[in-house]
């Protein structure tokens, strides 16, 4: 079937989930089509005629980062959120100081071993604005060969006067989000709060899951990270018969330290926020299968990009040593109905998909990895969650896409529309093949050559 071709084409096919995948260069064209944005559809006139714009990010290549703003928009003031200090700061200032546009913020990051990884663009238009959630860093390998998700919004129109009541939507979305940017105390954000009250955001049907660096206590404690998914989950998630027998999914790219035994957390605190139902957060968690989603070294290995791809998935050897157990919940990376089997996963996302994998109860696109520092670890006996990193995901329910019960996915790109749920990989999951290991980015792999004939030797 041939779809629609431009980005206002392909965006307006995409309601009103619009969850996308970036476009993959090097798979068949018809993987390209339905659901899937590149930051160039993402920028173009036909989404709005820019007037400002903040990129929210980890990684910036500024040159190409202006390229990808049509030429017409390329002078309009650009803010930059990011969380470098020293040299880094220093190097991303230099390369910003060629462009007259551009003005820096530097997120306050006052919690040790914490990164800035939220990935968000405001767009301010002449006409309204836009927010895009999404997973990508602003350089160009992140963007044609990975498989990245992104959630753009609608166009928001301007109010005649500013609100923070006037404009919000059925999920809370411009309150939470206003919170959102109002834990990075940044001066240079205000006209972007004042932006954000300008504008009517009642169109909004996700909800937004932040981490900000930070120890979270009384109501605050489940205004962000694991503990934001489970009164989430509380107020809105699936009934618990629905789902009494259905697996808790994540995949990511990265892990972090989660303790010696996977009850120091993965299996207690983060899965009991994820496993959480509609009233309850009392589910017996040991009925309840965890999938996680990572990729094999031989994932790895025969990307589309080789090893190299695995420059983008940190998994240190020093910390898969301290946690085997983690292991036995793998599960390949397989997205051959998205054709990007061999586009290695930046995306990060979390769900809770049926047996078969053909309903979804709730489905999370984030920034977040699987780690505690970005969802989150409980402290002083509960009262408090300490967080270290910024991130930002938006969460989707059925009932706010006027779905009953759960979304019926599709993998399948000829089946997509009409509020199935695109999922980005395959399911069910494959577990990991005898003999698979994960991939671990800072050991040597030279027992077979990669795409392009090439062993991966790390310094
Ligand atoms: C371990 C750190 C330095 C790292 C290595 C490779 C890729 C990374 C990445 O992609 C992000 C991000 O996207 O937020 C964040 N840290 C990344």
């Amino acid at each position: 079937a041939r779809g629609p071709v431009t980005p206002s084409g392909v965006y307006k096919a995409g309601q009103p989930l619009s969850f996308f995948l970036t476009k993959v260069h090097g798979i068949e064209n018809k993987y390209n089509r339905f659901c899937t944005m590149d930051v160039k559809d993402i920028l173009s006139p036909e989404m709005g005629n820019l007037t400002a714009s903040c990129q929210f990010n980890y990684m910036f290549e500024v040159p190409w980062l202006m390229k990808q703003y049509p030429q017409q928009f390329r002078s309009k003031p650009l803010l930059l959120v990011h969380g470098f200090k020293g040299a880094n700061k220093a190097s991303l200032e230099a390369d910003g100081a060629a462009y007259s546009n551009i003005r820096f913020c530097q997120a306050r990051l006052d919690m040790p071993y914490g990164t800035h990884h939220t990935k968000m663009m405001f767009l301010l238009y002449d006409n309204g604005m836009r927010v895009v959630v999404h997973t990508s860093n602003m350089m160009e390998h992140d963007w044609f060969q990975k498989t990245q998700g992104m959630w753009i919004s609608p166009l928001f129109p301007k109010l005649s006067k500013p609100s923070s009541t006037l404009g919000e939507s059925p999920t809370g979305f411009k309150r939470d989000l206003l919170e959102y940017v109002g834990a990075y105390q940044a001066y240079q954000l205000k006209d972007w709060k004042d932006h954000i009250f300008h504008h009517d955001m009642s169109s909004a049907r996700v909800f937004i899951v932040g981490s900000c660096p930070g120890r979270h206590a009384g109501d605050k404690k489940s205004h962000f990270g694991h503990m934001r998914l489970r009164r989430l989950l509380h107020d809105h998630g699936p009934e618990k018969e629905l789902v009494r027998t259905w697996p808790v999914l994540g995949q990511y790219s990265s892990v972090g330290t989660l303790g010696p035994a996977k009850e120091s957390w993965l299996c207690t605190e983060w899965l009991q926020s994820l496993a959480t139902v509609k009233g309850t957060s009392c589910v017996p968690l040991m009925t309840i299968p965890l999938q996680l989603i990572f990729p094999t070294k031989d994932d790895v290995r025969t990307s589309l990009e080789g090893y190299p791809a695995g420059g983008s998935i940190p998994y240190s050897i020093h910390v898969a040593r301290k946690q085997p157990y983690l292991h036995t919940f793998l599960h390949q990376w397989r997205s051959e109905g998205r054709g990007r089997s061999r586009a290695m996963p930046h995306i990060k996302t979390y769900g809770r998909p049926s047996p078969s994998g053909k309903e979804l109860a709730w489905f999370l696109v984030t920034s977040a990895n699987l780690s505690k520092a970005a969802w989150g670890a409980m402290e002083k006996k509960g009262s408090q969650l300490m967080i270290r990193s910024y991130e930002l995901g938006v969460l989707f329910f059925p009932k706010f896409f006027e779905v009953k019960g759960a979304f019926r996915t599709t993998s399948d790109v000829d089946s997509i529309g009409g509020g199935v749920f695109p999922l980005p990989y395959d399911l069910p999951v494959t577990r990991y093949s005898k003999g698979d290991k994960p991939w671990i980015w800072d050991i040597a792999h030279k027992e077979l050559p990669d795409t392009n004939g090439n062993m991966w030797c790390p310094p």
